[in-house]
């Protein structure tokens, strides 16, 4: 799991996302189904990725009490996804839940998805985050205890920008997974994203997997686009 490249399939349905997935026909990806997409399509999005042959992360966010988690955890399971997550925000009862729905709901002789928490938004600034939710603490400080309350409940790892990968990873340890959304290219646009940096920095930064979404997915070639992000990521030519 460590070390991916995930692309965001953030489209409206099925269509599109084969008209994406065209030029890269016989390659085996690491793409996250989120809630536009799996709204619309449901589990028949998921099947017919796995057929594909790639990798999936189920990006539904859970965030409910814990009974209702751990019965909608439990029925994704069945997805057998290799990723999915909740809202550390819901707490650690809930968080357990949702590993114990996923731990019932897994086929015998699988193993259960990753499960990871949600920080920090990476399009929350920290003035927002103050104003709006009223945490005074800073951004970073928020996130770290979000990350260690997410580790006491015993989940995989979280979501949270390349900023604060690290100092999780020296808190949490080496393989608690740290998985990045809010990654740029210097000339891209950053849109609603508030805590960016590049694949070049993220891969120095502790981070374990990077998410991308529009900058492959709206590009005129995304093909060329995913060799270069792959490229810039690893650090080597693919
Ligand atoms: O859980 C996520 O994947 C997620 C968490 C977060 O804090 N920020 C975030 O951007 N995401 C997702 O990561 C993807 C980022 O897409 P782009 O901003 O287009 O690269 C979107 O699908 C978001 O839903």
């Amino acid at each position: 799991m460590d070390n991916s490249l995930i692309i965001a399939l953030d489209f409206a349905g099925m269509n599109e996302v084969n008209q994406f997935l065209k030029p890269f026909a016989g390659r085996e990806l690491f793409v996250k189904v989120g809630m536009e997409l799996f709204y619309q399509e449901g589990p028949s999005i998921i099947h017919q990725l796995k057929e594909q042959g790639h990798r999936i992360f189920l990006d539904l966010k859970l965030h409910d009490i814990p009974n209702t988690v751990k019965s909608a955890m439990k029925g994704l399971a069945r997805l057998e996804c290799d990723l999915v997550n909740v809202h550390a925000a819901g707490g650690i009862d809930m968080m357990q839940a949702a590993l114990e729905g996923l731990e019932a709901g897994t086929p015998a002789g699988r193993t259960r998805p990753n499960c990871i928490a949600v920080t920090q938004l990476t399009s929350t600034s920290e003035e927002q985050m103050q104003k709006e939710q009223l945490i005074p603490i800073s951004l970073k400080e928020s996130v770290l205890h979000y990350a260690s309350i997410t580790k006491q409940a015993g989940l995989d790892g979280v979501v949270c920008s390349a900023w604060e990968a690290a100092l999780i990873k020296e808190k949490a340890g080496q393989s608690f997974l740290t998985v990045c959304p809010g990654i740029r290219m210097a000339s891209d646009q950053v849109g609603d994203q508030k805590r960016v940096t590049t694949p070049e920095a993220a891969r120095t930064m502790g981070v374990s997997s990077i998410v991308v979404g529009r900058s492959i997915t709206r590009s005129l070639e995304p093909l060329n686009t995913y060799d270069q992000w792959m490229e810039a990521w690893k650090g080597v030519k693919q």
